[in-house]
């Protein structure tokens, strides 16, 4: 059985559609969120936590809002933003910048405990296209092969896979009801995740894409 770690709900009811019924559960664990300028050593150092913690293969879904004027903050610090200062100041923060293009970046982390057959590294990156189609910004901090030492200070010998989607969009003043988070402020494609349902939102949504991946890796692996 695969455990989906995260305390936030809102992700486990858009993962579920991605993996066959019964063969995940949704762990409420809070593993310790390093301090890292990307989504990929978090996802990892996450996911070794969480495996240690469970004895069972693991999955940690790290996730953030990056707005281009803003230089990509909140970014990492999604949550800590969303708790302070709430979704409505960041609309009131975006809304007086030029520039209020915004992406949605989700990193999956898979640990098992075991190696990965194609993989000598002990970070391996299942998707590295989605860091390239996110922009150079994305490619310099996606490609960065010491974000496993920035973890932990070290290099830790649990290997990890990890698997990302990108979703591009721009900040609005709030619109819709559905979803959770930053949905209400993110539109793409017209239409915010919030009015979006969760089908809808997984088929383009940054997470969808990284379930996507994992999905079709897990199950041929
Ligand atoms: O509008 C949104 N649509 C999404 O699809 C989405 N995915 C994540 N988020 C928000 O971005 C931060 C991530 O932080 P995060 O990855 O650390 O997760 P979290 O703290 O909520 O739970 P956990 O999984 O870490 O336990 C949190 O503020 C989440 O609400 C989203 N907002």
């Amino acid at each position: 059985m695969l455990r989906y770690v995260t305390t936030n709900p809102g992700k486990v009811r858009e993962a579920e559609r991605y993996l066959p019924d019964g063969s995940v559960e949704r762990l409420d664990f809070d593993y310790t969120e390093v301090q890292a300028g990307d989504l990929g050593p978090i996802a990892a150092q996450g996911a070794r936590e969480a495996y240690r913690h469970a004895d069972a293969p693991v999955l940690v879904d790290d996730a953030g809002l990056f707005v281009e004027g803003l230089d990509g903050f909140p970014g990492p610090y999604s949550s800590y933003v969303e708790e302070t200062l709430g979704i409505e100041r960041v609309h009131d923060i975006a809304s007086e910048l030029d520039d209020r293009r915004a992406a949605f970046r989700c990193t999956l982390g898979y640990c098992d405990g075991e190696g990965f057959a194609a993989s000598p590294d002990p970070v391996d990156r299942g998707d590295r296209d989605a860091a390239a189609a996110a922009g150079p910004d994305a490619e310099a901090g996606g490609e960065s092969d010491d974000e496993d030492g920035a973890a932990g200070g070290g290099a830790d010998p649990l290997p990890v896979k990890l698997f990302e989607g990108y979703v591009p969009g721009r900040i609005v003043a709030p619109r819709g009801d559905g979803g959770f988070g930053y949905d209400p402020i993110f539109e793409h494609d017209g239409e915010t995740f919030a009015e979006m349902d969760t089908d809808r939102k997984n088929a383009v949504s940054h997470r969808g894409r990284a379930l996507e991946k994992f999905a079709e890796w897990y199950a041929d692996r």
